[in-house]
């Protein structure tokens, strides 16, 4: 069994993978801040042969996790953020500096659909953009939903957005203090990505693909306004594409990687941006 690890700001995610056939046996998630020890919700590291992990949590969390993997599994990937990997070029002017989730997301993307806009929902919203050629231009980094209502300090940091809310209802003006945060933050992210999106496409000629993930991928893709996929493994598919163990991920082929729909024409997407500045 292959364990892999994408140990965020706030969750640390994990799957263990069958190694001979692919399939994704389990999955899970704990608390980053809380210690990564054998017991309820940690998988069994009896059966794990090898283990792959993206980290961007403090130094430390990710030594100690590695030090007792070591213990236990015979062998432990560590992915980092390199100057090149993959046919993309990392667009950092130091680019070890550039968070190892959004670098495994680029070349998730890239190997999946080419030249691409990678939005990663999490503690953080990131949104990173490669070029044809795996050019990776860097990208952009926003407070998290979640982040944004805790800064704002008004008790309503326990009352998440309904991921089943329909984005029409998310964008009206809220009539209660719960209301009026969750909206204006749906906003602000979603305005942001979709605004993002068309600057970089119309800047540099070219009509990209779109894929997000992160824990609140789901509500905040449902108010984009291009076509996207939501691909919650993107990370893990980073992680198999640098550390390739089973045939299909030699072959190239990543657990969950979503059907792409092709970005809509770049007439179209200037077309939206030179609306909203007339507004
Ligand atoms: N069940 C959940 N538990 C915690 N956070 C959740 C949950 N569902 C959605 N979220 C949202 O997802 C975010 C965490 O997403 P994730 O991509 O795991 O972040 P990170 O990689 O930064 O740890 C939280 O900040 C929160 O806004
Ligand atoms: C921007 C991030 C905090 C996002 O982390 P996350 O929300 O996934 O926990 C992380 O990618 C990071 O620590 N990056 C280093 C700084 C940078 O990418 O420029
Ligand atoms: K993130």
């Amino acid at each position: 069994m292959i364990l892999d690890l994408d140990i965020g700001n706030t969750l640390s995610k994990w799957r263990l993978k069958d190694v001979d056939t692919s399939e994704i046996r389990s999955r899970g998630a704990v608390w980053t801040r809380e210690e990564w020890r054998p017991g309820a919700d940690i998988p069994n590291l009896e059966v794990v042969e090898s283990v792959r992990i993206s980290s961007v949590a403090r130094r430390a969390v990710l030594e100690e996790t590695v030090q007792l993997l070591r213990q236990r599994v015979g062998a432990v990937y560590v992915a980092s953020s390199t100057p090149e990997a993959l046919g993309v070029t990392n667009g950092y002017e130091e680019p070890e500096r550039l968070g190892v989730d959004r670098w495994l997301g680029v070349l998730a993307g890239y190997q999946q659909v080419g030249a691409c806009c990678a939005v990663d929902c999490g503690s953080a919203i990131t949104i990173d953009f490669v070029l044809p050629g795996g050019r990776h231009l860097g990208g952009y980094i926003l407070p998290g939903l979640r982040l944004m209502k805790e800064s704002l300090k008004l008790g309503t940091r326990n009352v998440a957005i309904d991921p089943d809310s329909e984005p029409e209802e998310l964008l009206v003006p809220g009539r209660r203090t719960v209301e009026a945060v969750n909206h204006g933050i749906y906003m602000a992210a979603v305005s942001a990505i979709n605004r993002v999106y068309a600057e970089v496409c119309d800047s540099e000629g070219v009509a990209l693909p779109l894929m997000v993930t992160g824990g609140d991928a789901r509500v905040v893709a449902r108010g984009l306004q291009v076509p996207h996929a939501v691909w919650p493994d993107m990370v893990y598919g980073g992680l198999e594409a640098c550390f390739p163990l089973t045939a299909a991920e030699r072959a190239g082929r990543m657990a969950g990687a979503p059907c792409v729909p092709s970005p809509v024409a770049l007439e179209k997407i200037r077309a939206g941006l030179a609306f909203s500045m007339l507004l």
